[in-house]
């Protein structure tokens, strides 16, 4: 073996196949030396990520076998296997088995790599909290975990403190109060509203601690250092897909290995001076409110749930009255409408950094962004009233496996604003071609009804005459929800309560809304049948119904970190088929 500082190098065999070997900076690459191989081909692996090396010949699935042969090491390492196909951004373990001249050399292989591991990717988590919703998605969370990412972690040598949930909240409570010393980050395995339970209980310890209250609708709330991690098993998987690409256990679990960090732009949600709930993804007024409250009633589906509703609630044909006020977000950053994508690297989101945190360092950070809020003038809010189809403010593009492209495509994952869209009321047929749109790659905001904006807040009110006495409705929601327990006990299934976490969170205070405003199938048929249709909808936060709907909502820059690095341009961001000729853009990274 030839050493010196910048580069280890030997002859090695894979196989009866002969190579030359070298790990040299931040590759360790492998070429091989065939008289046939005119042209060099050499498969080279990034240092950062390399998932681990151990002795001797070893397979870790279906099941971990290990051959301890004295001349032999095993590298495992990300390998980008959904390139050129429709998966792009799908990573899986990729496993090359080595077999070196002596023992000797095999164990200095193992060292200088194990080594250049340590330096090249400082920040791996070692022990992590990993949360298990058993119920979401297609129940499948424990499975998930069990085959396919234990036998990852293990692999990389991260320990983990595994919680399988038994109620809703309970992930949310443990990190807001057990002891979390020693943990570099947690996990969810399960969908967006257990995501939201992490990103709830995280961003609330962070400030507690900081002693912050989270309730001032203008304050400044600290960021958050603890990592989220989703193993995707729920039903939309919208945070997992929009920050990695694609909802995959075995990707996801990969990029928490490797300690990847996605800062993450969170809005805060307060009705008058107090916090309602954080999101990520979807605020939502009218059309995605209606198909959550009527999706929650069909839980038992699983996530056809949603289709099954989406198709009820677009029968319905409501729409919705109200004013938005907006804060726009500076126009000569970025624009809604710029069709460009936040990838993996993104200039737009790194700028932001600087303009977010000045001279930013980790103790510099909250200090800056507190002098930086205080010293600059909020600029001038708009308003728009009308009646509207939906409403929807989302911090990220909101792509998911229904929707590649998501709510709003060129939106920024960690830019400090959120895109405001704004459907106004129309025909059926026109709200189907809005909906639609969001299933291939035409453009959903060239429509006449349809605009979008890039803001950093937003206010809602019921039209003034109109107001909606919200307490009033408190108590016929109560009395709807006995009705609704009478007549539909299954929504309480197997002894586990699936009504949303808001309305568990406010069991017992008195507050509980048991069932949304549209109760029954019954009232949402009267938006066909009846002259009188309901004057109001529901928010969909995140999955969540919120229990107000005047409501403020603010968008925090970088607030959150994820384990995850943005979605990697492999020339397929815009779901642009490679025979876009004939396709004419309609086809989906998923239909093809
Ligand atoms: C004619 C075809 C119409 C297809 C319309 C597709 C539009 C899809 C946009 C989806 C946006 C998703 C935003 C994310 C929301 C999730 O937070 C939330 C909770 O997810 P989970 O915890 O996994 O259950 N999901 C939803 O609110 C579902 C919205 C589905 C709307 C059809
Ligand atoms: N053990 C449990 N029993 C009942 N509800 C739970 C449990 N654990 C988590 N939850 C709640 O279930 C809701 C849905 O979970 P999620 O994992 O997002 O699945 P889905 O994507 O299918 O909605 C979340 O809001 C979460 O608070
Ligand atoms: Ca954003």
């Amino acid at each position: 073996m030839e050493i010196n500082t910048l580069r280890v190098e030997s002859s090695l065999w894979i196989g009866n196949k002969r190579y030359r070997a070298a790990l040299s900076g931040w590759y360790f690459s492998w070429t091989e030396l065939d008289k046939k191989n005119r042209e060099k081909k050499t498969v080279s692996v990034r240092v950062a990520e390399v998932i681990g090396v151990e002795d001797g010949r070893v397979e870790i699935q279906p099941q971990k076998k290990v051959e301890d042969t004295e001349r032999d090491f095993t590298l495992f390492y990300v390998k980008r296997s959904g390139r050129g196909s429709s998966q792009g951004g799908l990573w899986s373990l990729g496993r090359t088995q080595f077999t070196c001249p002596s023992r000797d050399l095999r164990d200095q292989w193992v060292t200088q790599l194990r080594t250049a591991l340590k330096t090249h990717s400082p920040s791996r988590p070692h022990r992590l909290l990993v949360f298990i919703n058993p119920f979401g998605g297609k129940k499948r969370g424990k499975q998930i975990y069990h085959s396919l990412v234990a036998p990852l972690f293990e692999l990389a040598g991260i320990s983990s403190h595994v919680v399988v949930t038994e109620r809703a909240n309970q992930a949310r409570d443990h990190i807001l109060k057990k002891d979390l010393t020693g943990f570099d980050g947690v996990v969810c395995v399960g969908g967006d509203g257990m995501f939201s339970e992490l990103l709830h209980g995280v961003i609330g310890r962070t400030q507690q601690e900081a002693g912050l209250s989270e309730h001032d609708p203008s304050g400044v709330l600290k960021p958050c250092d603890l990592h989220i991690g989703i193993i995707p098993a729920g039903s939309t998987d919208c945070v997992c897909f929009a920050t990695v690409g694609v909802n995959d256990p075995v990707t996801s679990a990969l990029h928490i290995i490797i300690g990847d960090s996605q800062p993450l732009d969170v809005c805060a949600v307060h009705h008058k001076s107090s916090l309602v709930r954080y999101s990520v993804s979807l605020v939502g007024y009218g059309f995605y409110g209606d198909v959550l409250a009527e999706s929650e009633r069909h839980r038992w589906m699983g996530p056809l749930r949603y289709d099954y509703s989406g198709c009820m609630v677009y029968l319905c044909n409501q729409s919705y009255q109200g004013t938005v006020q907006f804060l726009p977000a500076d126009p000569g950053l970025s624009s809604p409408r710029d069709k460009t994508r936040c990838l993996s690297g993104c200039r737009v989101c790194s700028e932001s950094t600087e303009k977010l945190f000045p001279l930013s360092d980790s103790c510099s950070l909250y200090s800056d962004k507190l002098s930086q809020y205080s010293n600059q003038s909020e600029g001038e809010w708009m308003s728009v009233a009308g009646r509207f189809k939906c409403i929807s403010l989302t911090c990220m593009s909101s792509s998911c496996p229904k929707s590649p492209l998501g709510l709003s495509p060129s939106a920024h994952l960690a830019d400090g604003t959120g895109d405001l869209i704004l459907v106004r009321d129309t025909n059926p047929l026109s709200f189907l071609t809005y909906l639609h749109r969001h299933t291939t790659s035409q453009d959903q905001f060239d429509l006449p009804f349809v605009e979008v904006h890039r803001v950093k807040a937003i206010k809602f009110s019921l039209p003034p005459g109109e107001q909606y006495d919200e307490d009033e409705d408190e108590e016929k929601m109560d009395h709807n929800a006995e009705v609704e327990a009478m007549e539909h006990p299954d929504t309480v299934q197997g002894g586990h309560d699936y009504r949303s976490s808001s309305q568990q969170h406010l069991a017992g205070t008195g507050k509980e809304r048991g069932t949304p405003i549209k109760s029954s199938m019954r009232d949402f048929l009267c938006g066909v049948c009846c002259s009188k249709p309901p004057a109001v909808s529901v928010w969909n936060c995140d999955g969540e119904i919120l229990p107000h709907i005047e409501i403020s909502c603010r968008v925090h820059g970088q607030l959150v970190r994820l384990f995850a690095r943005g979605i990697e341009d492999d020339g397929r961001a815009w779901g642009l088929c490679e025979d876009s000729r004939n396709c004419k853009g309609r086809c989906t990274p998923h239909s093809r």
